[in-house]
């Protein structure tokens, strides 16, 4: 076999490590990346952060799209059925989708993390703040343009809210499909307790634009196991390509830099 002429040096071809998904690129002099470790002891209690107000309409509810990354649970922006206001949102913002991110084992999956605490998974309902802007697309690359509700999963007990939307997977099997999915209300998966984290950050895939103020319940919901392996069996690749499971869909965690999270005392 020919002598690979490289050496250290010279060699170009450097190894990715295994875990570095294509887009885990650092955004070009970003300040405000996400996703973050949240130091539960550097927040600050902000007595003037009210509670949420989220109201969803489960009939604005459209589709299930895999879109190679995770799988979105897609909603009909053109109404203003489903939205979420107060807390720290100076405007009220849209519900334009839902998607998750989860670990191929238990140990890994959740873009943010709690005291370096990692969860199997994490829910993120995607607004766009239609006062300020016309569209979802012009949002998402503008300041205060989106408003994204980061709720962690941890396994326990079988979550029923969820199973309509886990019965569905299996026909979005394969990257760029879609199936028609309607009447689900993304409310049965906000936990009770209404406390949470919020600071200003980015979207944790392309264009990880720095546009997103982020919401994260301090409380996670429960989900089974046999629903976290529904999410496992999704494909990262189209039909017909080889098979590559859908998991480590997350970013890594970005730094800090000159940010403050502030908490709620509800
Ligand atoms: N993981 S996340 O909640 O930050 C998030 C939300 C929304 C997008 C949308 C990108 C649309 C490109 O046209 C990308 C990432
Ligand atoms: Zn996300």
């Amino acid at each position: 076999a020919p002598s690979r002429n490289c050496n250290l040096l010279a060699c170009s071809q450097t190894a990715k490590p295994a875990n570095q998904q294509s887009w885990q690129t650092q955004i070009q002099g970003g300040s405000r990346q996400s996703p973050i470790d949240i130091r539960s002891s550097e927040s600050v209690h902000d007595p003037q952060l009210t509670p949420l107000s989220i109201s969803y309409d489960p009939s604005d509810c459209l589709q299930i799209w895999n879109n190679g990354y995770s799988f979105l649970v897609e909603f009909d922006d053109s109404k203003d059925n489903s939205v979420v206001s107060g807390g720290p949102l100076e405007n009220h913002y849209k519900l334009k989708q839902f998607h998750f991110h989860w670990g191929a084992e238990n140990n890994r999956g959740s873009e943010h993390t709690i005291n370096s605490l990692v969860y199997p998974a994490e829910l993120h309902l995607v607004h766009w703040n239609a006062e300020k802007f016309r569209t979802f697309d012009e949002a998402i690359f503008s300041e205060n343009g989106l408003a994204v509700i980061g709720v962690f999963l941890k396994l326990g007990r079988k979550h029923d809210g969820l199973q309509k939307l886990v019965n569905a997977l299996p026909a979005v099997k394969y990257k760029d499909s879609t199936v028609e999915f309607s009447n689900f209300n993304p409310s049965c998966m906000i936990p009770s307790c209404l406390d949470y984290w919020t600071y200003p950050g980015s979207l944790t895939t392309p264009p990880q634009t720095e546009s997103v103020t982020w919401v994260i319940m301090k409380k996670p919901i429960e989900f089974g196991d046999d629903q976290l392996s529904a999410f496992r069996s999704l494909l990262f690749t189209p039909f017909g390509e080889k098979l590559e499971n859908m998991v480590d869909n997350f970013r890594q965690q970005q730094p800090l830099m000159n940010r403050v999270v502030r908490a709620t005392i509800l």
